[in-house]
């Protein structure tokens, strides 16, 4: 079975993909993560981010194994992310390792912005989980103030509430596998759901999706 998880940043994707794979017992591939490590590479030597063909190089050679879900988790490396999963070509050099993660034998999780539309487009089961913009910059805020990256101020909560807003319109305006509900996919708003309830829901989708 796959377990197809799309939506916006910080919208609580990556922790249902992680109680869904855990209570199916699925192995479980974060693919935000492989554009953050595009994105990282791309910083730290200093290449503009809208160098294509470097990008694409990058991405090209990216090995999973090398991938440190922590430090790329920071608030300069999500945006740059984003920024390269814009140019088809990265998309395009990323395609085959997700291709092969999602049909391994007895299935698996994947969570981004285009498993259900591009990825999996015959996933068992779809989800898009999704939150208000305030709600997610909130729940992003309180992962950076607590990793010590973010000062707890007004201010800081309103430059991640701009960053959110920023990353949606840049990643649902892009041409290449821009986000969106794929057809069939189980929209899941998370804004006034705690995870537990949260994961109900997730399961419970999946379950109808099974029957
Ligand atoms: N339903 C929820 N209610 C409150 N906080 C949540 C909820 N879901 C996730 N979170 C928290 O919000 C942050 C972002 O969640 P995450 O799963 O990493 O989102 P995404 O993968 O969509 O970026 C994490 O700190 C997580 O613990
Ligand atoms: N399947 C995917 C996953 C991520 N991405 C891009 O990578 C960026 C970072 O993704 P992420 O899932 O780690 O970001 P968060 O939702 O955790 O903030 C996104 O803003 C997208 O631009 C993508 O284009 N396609």
């Amino acid at each position: 079975m796959i377990i197809a998880i799309d939506g916006p940043a910080a919208s609580g994707k990556g922790t249902l993909a992680r109680r869904l794979a855990a209570h199916y017992r699925l192995p479980h591939l974060d693919t935000g993560l492989l554009y953050r490590g595009v994105g990282r590479i791309m910083l730290d030597r200093g290449f503009p981010l809208d160098n294509v063909e470097i990008a694409q190089a990058i991405a090209e050679n990216l090995d999973l194994a090398d991938l440190d879900a922590e430090k790329l988790r920071t608030r300069d490396t999500g945006e740059a992310a984003s920024v390269v999963a814009a140019h088809g070509p990265v998309r395009q050099a990323l395609l085959a390792l997700q291709r092969t993660f999602a049909s391994q034998t007895g299935g698996a999780v994947l969570d981004g912005r285009d498993i259900a539309t591009v990825i999996a487009p015959d996933a068992e089961a779809k989800l898009f989980i999704t939150a208000s913009p305030e709600e997610r910059a909130r729940r992003r805020f309180r992962e950076l103030v607590g990793r010590g990256e973010l000062a707890d101020t007004a201010d800081s909560y309103q430059a991640v509430l701009a960053d959110i807003a920023k990353r949606d319109a840049r990643d649902s305006g892009r041409a290449d596998a821009p986000l969106i509900v794929a057809p069939g996919a189980v929209v899941i708003d998370t804004t006034d759901l705690a995870i537990e309830p949260a994961f109900a829901a997730a399961l419970a989708a999946v379950e109808a999706a099974l029957r």
